[in-house]
């Protein structure tokens, strides 16, 4: 398994904290005064009745979405004003409900892929005099790579064009694309989704290994037994709103939440 980098948090606070999030789409509040907190290397898991406004908070997360009011901050940094871009160099990656990979290339260059996009190469003049530093940068790139695939399972399947694999395999590649570079926060939307009860079991294990590693992992479900399985802490979302906060059992006992999505 890949060790991941330490989290970047300051030592006593949380890794990620959202403070009063709202967002409104015209006249559509999605989001209203939205608390959250996820700490290092922990699992929260975020559920809620569809249009509750997951993937909304995920947006707002990663910079996708400006929020109209409220705070953002990561790794002890207020980032509400910071694209996106700027928040996945800080160490902050997103998976997608429809795994995002480019079918064309194999899975292998998927996840070199996601390595070159920080650069770091020797440039036009490390490429003519092919300096020795950069030779030594591309093979340990490499072997963080197969490193990468072997974690996944995926090395069976390195030079298989990535559109060609079963949605499972897809999503795996889409993770491996995903932890590559060592993030320290990871937001998983609805990683379990279309996967049998085998691969949904090899991606909690997954998880729980990066968390162990010193990953946080903030996770939309609908799978409410995989959500109370593999989850330290719990955010229920109601129409924009945290409705409860909590261990898997203090929110499983919440007759609130009962009411409004477990059932
Ligand atoms: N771009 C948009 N424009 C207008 N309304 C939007 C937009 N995006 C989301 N909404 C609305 O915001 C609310 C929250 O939607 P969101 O997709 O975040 O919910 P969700 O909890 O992720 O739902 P699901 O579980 O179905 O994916 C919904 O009422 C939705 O219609």
């Amino acid at each position: 398994m890949p060790t991941p980098a330490a989290p970047a948090a300051p030592a006593d606070g949380p890794l990620l904290a959202l403070g009063g999030v709202s967002k409104r789409f015209g006249g559509v509040h999605a989001l209203t005064d939205v608390d959250l907190e996820v700490a290092p290397g922990t699992v929260r898991g975020l559920i809620g009745p569809n249009g509750a406004g997951k993937t909304t908070l995920f947006d707002v997360i990663s910079g996708i979405t400006p929020a109209s009011r409220g705070s953002v901050r990561f790794g002890g940094a207020d980032v509400t004003g910071r694209s996106s871009t700027a928040r996945a160099r800080m160490g902050m990656r997103r998976t997608f409900q429809r795994a995002q990979v480019f079918s064309w290339l194999s899975v292998e260059d998927n996840v070199l892929a996601a390595l070159e996009w920080r650069g770091g190469g020797g440039g036009v003049l490390g490429d003519l005099c092919g300096w020795p530093a950069r030779r030594r940068h591309e093979r340990e790139r490499r072997e963080r790579v197969a490193e990468v695939l072997e974690w996944c399972g995926l090395t069976a399947v390195r030079g298989i064009t990535s559109g060609s694999l079963p949605l499972g395999q897809q999503r795996l590649v889409e993770l491996a694309r995903a932890i590559v570079d060592r993030p320290t926060l990871l937001l998983l939307d609805e990683p379990t989704s279309g996967l049998d009860a085998a691969e949904s079991a090899r991606f909690g294990d997954l998880i729980e290994s990066l968390r162990s590693e010193g990953c946080a992992v903030l996770l939309v479900e609908h799978d409410a037994g995989f959500v109370m399985r593999i989850c330290d802490r719990i955010s229920v979302l109601n129409l924009g709103s945290v409705l409860a906060e909590g261990t898997p059992d203090e929110i499983q006992r919440d007759e609130r939440v009962r009411d409004a999505y477990l059932g």
